[in-house]
């Protein structure tokens, strides 16, 4: 990577605000996935063993400018203390005189806190004002929201501007590693992209027919493939603004000589909730009264023996409708594939990362995101804000 990190500067007794992505799923108050704490805290270890006074800051949830009662960070505060095994100041709010004075009181190594950054409406309209009033609280900046770093606000990008601004370990090992995979793959390269959004994904697919040897087809966004072939779809999901689209990309994958695999049998419900009548048909065979909610059994070998014969498999979006037991053994039969590879696996988005989490696999994975949004528009070639301001080496 081109850009500083907390490895090229010197941070004993600085003061350092370090922007973190601690928007973890919450239950009733309790966090039920700390994965995006847990994978800041090379990044915090390594400034407290430095000598660095620490102040965290992140958002939590969309409160649109708001002080929301449920939002407030004091749950990640409590495990982060835990992980750490030593305090972690909270504050109740992330400028002012008495965010101020908490950070007058830290000694090296401490660590504090902010509250909410998205309790103030200037965030998410990166407001230079609020940009400065962050920056006011320390001596360097330093980003480790891989998470958050394809929005330009005030943290995340505003800030950059007026202090020394550097990466964390954490976005540096995701850009490192998404970046490797990208621009040098390793061959054969496998992109399996599913889930249910084509129009969200019509970037990726694209993209991947340019750079992976293979693209595997799977979930909700396969029927508009199927359906532009003249297949009968029933009830499945269908984007029919997009039927063209996806014709020209077969022809593309054709034309570049890269191998586009469509499902060849598909598991079919007449609910995506439970399985009501389901039964297994060929592609074409989708009954009217149903919809398609996996890959089938033939399709699931094929994208199988695909994968264990790659030697980079990136994998985004799921395969089917996975948080339905019954339909879930084809994002299975995925995601043993992936684990079971001597190829490197690269898990990216949100869903595709519950799933191998759910079958008890994140260990058997080479690299599994912490950013969802943000990992899809590295992937399409967009430049991500918050790396882009931070300082070139
Ligand atoms: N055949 C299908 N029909 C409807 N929904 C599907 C189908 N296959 C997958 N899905 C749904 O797609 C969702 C995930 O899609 P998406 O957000 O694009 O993935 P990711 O978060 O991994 O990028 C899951 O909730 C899953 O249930
Ligand atoms: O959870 C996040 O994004 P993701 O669901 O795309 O991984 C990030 O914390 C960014 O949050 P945002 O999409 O509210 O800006």
């Amino acid at each position: 990577m081109n850009k500083k990190s907390i490895r090229d500067i010197d941070v004993k007794g600085k003061k350092v605000f370090v922007r973190v992505d601690f928007n973890v799923p919450l239950e009733n108050g309790a966090i039920t996935d700390d994965t995006r704490i847990r994978e800041t805290l090379p990044t915090i270890k390594f400034l407290i063993e430095k000598g660095a006074k620490i102040i965290l800051a992140s958002h939590l949830g969309r409160p649109k400018g708001q002080f929301v009662e449920e939002m407030r960070l004091t749950p990640a505060a409590a495990r982060l203390s835990e992980l750490l095994g030593k305090p972690v100041a909270k504050a109740d709010e992330a400028i002012g005189a008495a965010v101020e004075a908490k950070v007058a009181a830290l000694n090296e190594g401490d660590v504090l806190l902010l509250e909410n950054v998205r309790f103030y409406e200037g965030e998410e309209k990166n407001d230079p004002e609020l940009a400065k009033a962050f920056a006011g609280l320390a001596d360097i900046f330093v980003n480790d929201a891989f998470g958050a770093a394809h929005r330009a606000h005030a943290s995340t990008e505003g800030i950059a501007h007026f202090l020394p601004a550097v990466s964390g370990l954490l976005m540096e090992k995701e850009l490192d590693v998404l970046g490797k995979a990208l621009n040098n793959p390793e061959r054969p390269f496998t992109a399996i992209v599913g889930g249910s959004k084509v129009k969200d994904k019509i970037d990726v697919i694209n993209k991947m027919i340019e750079i992976a040897d293979n693209i595997l087809i799977g979930g909700g966004l396969s029927y508009t493939f199927l359906k532009a072939q003249g297949n009968e779809i029933g009830l499945s999901l269908c984007d029919d603004s997009k039927l063209d689209l996806t014709l020209e990309f077969v022809e593309k994958a054709k034309k570049l000589g890269k191998k586009l695999y469509l499902p060849v049998d598909i598991v079919v419900s007449e609910d995506f909730k439970a399985a009501v009548n389901s039964e297994i048909v060929g592609v074409g065979g989708i009954p009217a009264n149903k919809e398609g909610v996996d890959i089938g059994p033939k399709t699931r070998e094929i994208y199988a023996e695909v994968i264990k014969n790659s030697k980079l498999v990136v994998w985004n979006g799921p395969m089917g409708v996975f948080e339905v037991d019954d339909f879930a053994h084809g994002t299975r039969a995925v995601a043993q594939a992936c684990a079971e590879t001597s190829g490197y696996t690269v898990i990216g988005g949100g869903d595709s990362a519950a799933a191998v989490e759910k079958f008890q696999m994140a260990d058997k994975m080479d690299h599994i995101s912490t950013g969802g949004g943000a990992s899809l528009e590295f992937m399409e070639g967009k430049a991500l804000p918050g790396v882009v301001a931070l300082n070139d080496k």
